[in-house]
């Protein structure tokens, strides 16, 4: 249902704009006009071996190599990459900053720190929190992702570690996932927080492991170790931790040999239905998430999560 949802007016407007050669990006942009937020102030950039722009409070580091266009964007919010308004902020700055430069060709997701990719949103920010609070962390999470989804560039995930819950939300929001051998696990396990995924995290999931596949991992809120999840397609690729930075290039490399506009318009035309509709809902998913994570049985569970969390320790 959803790919019909592309009319065949944007299937015309698509196939001229690849026809119609130096007013190529002015069309595409006409027809998949991509977001930007003009209050998000600009990062003081510095060079060292290439570019590197810096967020003020550093949870993002972001080195652009400027002969190939490839960005390498480091998760750096220690001890786990958990997503706070902070990081997810800095993150979408990023994404879009990384969007607008035109000399950016694709970008590698990875963390700063080896072992753990993200530990998914910061539980901490669900807890005990007002419900204004909780849908203005929400929405942050929402513009993140619709900056990683949409973007134009080739987007890589180097998965250099656990990646649970909004962790797997990166992953899947990028075009390719590397990720680490052994024991490190992927997945959306939001049940076993009693949360539910919203529409959009869903639907990613079974676009990229199919509507069985995803129906049941969902449901039962499943981590799957590396291998498993290469068996399930969850990831293209694993390679040794040390060396998923490596193979990223060397696959992102790869893509570059394809021109660039003709890959962004058919990964505009698949994301495009998914990316409106949340931008169409984008409030009654606020108020969906501000209503369920306040309740006192969610809150119940959020709050038993974590003490199981500490008591690992
Ligand atoms: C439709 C409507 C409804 C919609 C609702 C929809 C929501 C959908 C979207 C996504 C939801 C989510 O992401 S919910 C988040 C789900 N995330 C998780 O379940 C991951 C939980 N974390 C882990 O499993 C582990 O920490 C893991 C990542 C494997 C790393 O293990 P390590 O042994 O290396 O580290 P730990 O010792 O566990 O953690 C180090 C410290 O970080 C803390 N920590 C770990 N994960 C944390 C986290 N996510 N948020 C905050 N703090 C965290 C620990 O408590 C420790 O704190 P100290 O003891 O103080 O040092």
């Amino acid at each position: 249902v959803r790919n019909s949802l592309i009319s065949g007016n944007e299937t015309i407007k698509m196939a001229l704009t690849i026809a119609v050669g130096g007013r190529v990006w002015r069309k595409f942009f006409k027809t998949f006009p991509f977001r930007s937020n003009s209050a998000l102030k600009r990062f003081p950039t510095c060079r060292a071996n290439g570019r590197l722009y810096s967020t003020s409070s550093d949870v993002v580091l972001v080195r652009k190599d400027e002969e190939s266009g490839i960005a390498t964007v480091r998760m750096n919010n220690p001890p786990v990459n958990s997503l706070n308004p902070t990081l997810m902020v800095a993150l979408r700055s990023c994404f879009e900053e990384l969007e607008k430069d035109k000399t950016c060709r694709a970008l590698i997701l990875t963390s700063q720190k080896p072992k753990v990719f993200s530990a998914g949103l910061d539980i901490l920010q669900l807890y005990q929190k007002s419900p204004d609070h909780v849908a203005q962390f929400w929405e942050k999470v929402q513009d993140m992702w619709l900056a990683l989804y949409g973007s134009r560039l080739i987007t890589m995930a180097a998965i250099n570690g656990h990646c649970p819950a909004a962790g797997c939300l990166l992953g899947l929001a990028c075009d390719y996932r590397i990720m680490a051998e052994g024991n490190f696990r992927i997945g959306l396990n939001e049940t076993q927080l009693d949360l539910v995924a919203p529409f959009w995290l869903r639907q990613t999931m079974i676009d990229v492991i199919g509507y069985r596949q995803a129906e049941m991992a969902l449901m039962i809120g499943a981590l799957y170790p590396s291998d498993k999840a290469l068996q399930l397609g969850l990831v293209d690729k694993l390679a040794p931790i040390e060396d998923v930075q490596t193979v990223a290039e060397e696959e992102v490399k790869n893509w570059l040999k394809i021109p660039d506009q003709a890959r962004a318009i058919t990964k505009m035309a698949s994301r495009k239905p998914l990316l409106d509709e949340l931008r169409r809902r984008k409030q009654e998913d606020i108020q969906t998430f501000r209503d369920e994570t306040t309740r006192e049985s969610v809150q119940k569970s959020i709050q038993q999560y974590l003490e199981k969390l500490k008591a690992k320790k």
